[in-house]
C-alpha cells in the first residue's frame, strides 16, 4: 500500500505538488490524469525518491520511504517510463537485467529471469541479443516494462509508457498490462494524458489540477459526478455519455437469445457498448444478435434496455 500524506514538493519558488493526500492499496491500479504540468510526474518520482519530497509524508506499507535504503525501494518499485530509458550501447538482455545486476543476484539467475519476463511480454528469445535501435517502439516499450519487473517488484510506477505507440499496438499493450497485473497482483501507478487510456484501466483515477488532486475515485463514479466543469471537461465533455459506455461490456447488458434475433447485425460479446451502439447507429437498428467468437449466437442487446439500464443504474 502506497500512502501519500499532504505531500508538498517545491522547485525554487514553484510549488509543483501542492499537499496531496493519495491512498493506493495493495494490488489497485491507479491512473494519475490532468492537464500538462500539474505534477503528475514529480508525484509518481517522489514515490521512488527520484525526486524527494519537500513536505508531507509518503508511506510504503505503513513505513515513511525516507527509512528504505535505495536498493530496498529499487527491488520494491519497479519504473517505466515513454522514452522506455533503456541503454542504447546495451542489449535488450542486459537492458532487462539491470536491476537484478544492481541487486547481485548471481549470472544464471539473472538469465533465466530475463528469459522469463521476455515470453511474458511476448518477446521472442533471440531480442536477447538485438539492440535497443533495432527494435520498434512497440517493442523498445516492451522492454521497458520488462526490465521494470525484472526483479518482481510489487509495484511499478509508469509514466507514459505506451506515449509513443500506434493506437492498435497501444491497446494490445493496455490489455496485456491489464491482465498482467490481474495475474499477478501488482500495485500500479500509472501517468497518461490519454483519457480513453485511462479510463479503461483504472481501478482509482486521479484528477490533478495545477500541483493538486482535484477529485478521485472509480472511472464511473468521476464520469457520472465530476466535480466541477474541469474534472468534467476533462473527462470528455458531452462525450461522457460514450466514454462510460465504453466501460461496459455487451455480454453484461445481453438479453436470452430469441427467435426473432435471427438475421440481425451482429456484436461480440466481448465488445464494448459504445462499439455496439456504433454498429447500431451503422446498421439504421435498435437490436443486434450477440455472439461469441465462433459467430455462435448467445444473446440479443436491444436499444430500449440499454436506455432503460443507464436510466436507472
Ligand atoms: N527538476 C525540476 N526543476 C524545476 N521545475 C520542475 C522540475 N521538474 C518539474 N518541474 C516543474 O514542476 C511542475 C510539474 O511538473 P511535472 O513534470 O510533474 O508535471 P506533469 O503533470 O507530469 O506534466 P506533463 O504532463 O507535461 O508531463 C511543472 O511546472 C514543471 O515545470
Amino acid at each position: 500500500m502506497i500512502e501519500l500524506f499532504d505531500v508538498t514538493r517545491r522547485f525554487g519558488d514553484e510549488t509543483a505538488v501542492d499537499r496531496i493526500s493519495l491512498r493506493v492499496e495493495r494490488g489497485e491500479f491507479c491512473v494519475l490524469v490532468g492537464t500538462s504540468g500539474c505534477g503528475k510526474s514529480t508525484t509518481l518520482r517522489m514515490i521512488n525518491r527520484l525526486i524527494e519530497h519537500s513536505e508531507g509524508e509518503i508511506h510504503l506499507d505503513g513505513q515513511p520511504i525516507r527509512d528504505f535504503q535505495e536498493d530496498q525501494l529499487r527491488r520494491r518499485i519497479g519504473y517505466a517510463i515513454q522514452s522506455t530509458g533503456l541503454f542504447p550501447h546495451w542489449t535488450v538482455g542486459r537492458n532487462i537485467g539491470l536491476v537484478p545486476r544492481l541487486l547481485q543476484w548471481s549470472g544464471s539467475r539473472i538469465q533465466e529471469r530475463v528469459e522469463a519476463l521476455m515470453d511474458l511480454l511476448g518477446l521472442p528469445p533471440e531480442f536477447a541479443h538485438k539492440y535497443p535501435h533495432q527494435l520498434s517502439g512497440g517493442q523498445a516499450q516492451r522492454v521497458g516494462v520488462a526490465r521494470a519487473l525484472a526483479a518482481d517488484p510489487e509495484i511499478l510506477l509508469m509514466d507514459e509508457p505506451f506515449g509513443a505507440l500506434d493506437p492498435i499496438t497501444r491497446q494490445t499493450l493496455q490489455g496485456e498490462l491489464r491482465d498482467l497485473q490481474a495475474r499477478l497482483g501488482k500495485t500500479i501507478v500509472f501517468v497518461t494524458h490519454d483519457m480513453d487510456e485511462a479510463l479503461t484501466l483504472a481501478d482509482r483515477l486521479v484528477v490533478m489540477h495545477e500541483g493538486r488532486i482535484v477529485q478521485q475515485g472509480r472511472p464511473t463514479e468521476l464520469l457520472r459526478a465530476p466535480a466541477n466543469d474541469f474534472v468534467a471537461s476533462l473527462l470528455g465533455g458531452d462525450d461522457r455519455g460514450l466514454k462510460e459506455a465504453a466501460l461496459i461490456r455487451v455480454e453484461e447488458r445481453m438479453l436470452p437469445v430469441a427467435p426473432e434475433a435471427e438475421g440481425m447485425p451482429m456484436v461480440r460479446r466481448h465488445a464494448t457498448v459504445n462499439q455496439a451502439l456504433s454498429l447500431m447507429l451503422w446498421h439504421h437498428t435498435r437490436h443486434l444478435l450477440v455472439v461469441d467468437e465462433d459467430d455462435s449466437p448467445v444473446g440479443q442487446l436491444s436499444l430500449d434496455v440499454l436506455m432503460h439500464k443507464a436510466r436507472h443504474e
